[in-house]
């Protein structure tokens, strides 16, 4: 007998979407949620909102990985939709645009290597995992959050053009930092989570490999979304709004 058999309640479908910082993973997914109307898990989130309230608290990781798992354990976040924008809240304070600033992605890092904070994060992600299905965009959803993802896509591109993504991406929102320093900034972070001990960033054993380097936005939507339907038999691309 199978587990969800067992349970009662068969599981709702995960589409795994993991990958190193720039790879397009949190837009791809976002389209992905548009087309499909299944809900969203942006773990990175977690992990920068955490690497926040650690700094907010006076928590440093590296000296208190279990002070810093509590505040993991309790951290006071919402997300709202604003007028179809996202907002994201720490402790009632809007901190949206903090949260996607490389310092504040670097801070992720640090607290994201700590298993303790890994642990206390674990079944808040899992919780996500509501019909009629879920797409969790990260770095270990297809390896240890949901192992059992009905799919598991693994996004990636050139160092090179993440960093020059990253770039437009941040001037965009009117941030202005060099590419240069930018593009260290990434590889270090990206260097952190592939050599640490716990939840390395790495494709799981049965993940599907889409390299992103010169491909535009629609077109790796269509990929994903492809494969999404040939595993489910989900409805076509027609249906996209
Ligand atoms: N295939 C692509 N081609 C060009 N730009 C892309 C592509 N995928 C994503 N981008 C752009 O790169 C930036 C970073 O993408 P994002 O989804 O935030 O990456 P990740 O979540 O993997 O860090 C965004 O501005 C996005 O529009
Ligand atoms: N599932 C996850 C998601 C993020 N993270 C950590 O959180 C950091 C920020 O993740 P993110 O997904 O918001 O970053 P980007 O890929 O958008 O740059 C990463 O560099 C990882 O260290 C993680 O360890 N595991």
């Amino acid at each position: 007998m199978s587990e969800s058999e067992i349970s009662g309640a068969a599981q709702a479908p995960v589409l795994a979407l993991d990958g190193p910082s720039g790879a397009g993973k949190g837009t791809v997914a976002r389209e992905v949620v548009r087309t499909t109307g299944w809900h969203f898990l942006d773990s990175g989130a977690l992990y920068r909102l955490t690497g926040l309230y650690c700094q907010r608290r006076g928590v440093d990781p590296a000296a208190d990985a279990a002070g810093a798992a509590g505040l993991a354990a309790q951290l006071p976040a919402a997300f709202r939709l604003d007028a179809g924008a996202e907002r994201v809240l720490l402790d009632g304070e809007d901190v949206t645009a903090q949260l996607r600033t490389e310092t504040t992605g670097a801070l992720a890092s640090q607290v994201a290597a700590l298993q303790p904070v890994r642990e206390a994060l674990l079944q808040r992600q899992r919780d996500f995992r509501r019909p009629p299905g879920l797409v969790a965009d990260g770095r270990d959803m297809g390896t240890v959050v949901f192992p059992g993802a009905e799919l598991k896509i693994f996004l990636t591109a050139s160092a090179e053009e993440r960093a020059r993504r990253r770039h437009n991406q941040l001037k965009e929102q009117g941030i202005d930092v060099s590419l240069d320093a930018l593009t260290e900034e990434i590889a270090e972070r990206d260097q952190r989570d592939a050599s640490r001990a716990t939840a390395p960033l790495q494709p799981a054993s049965d993940a599907q490999i889409l390299d992103t380097t010169g491909l535009e936005v629609p077109q790796v939507v269509e990929q994903v979304l492809e494969r999404l339907r040939a595993r489910l038999g989900l409805p076509g691309a027609a249906a996209r709004g």
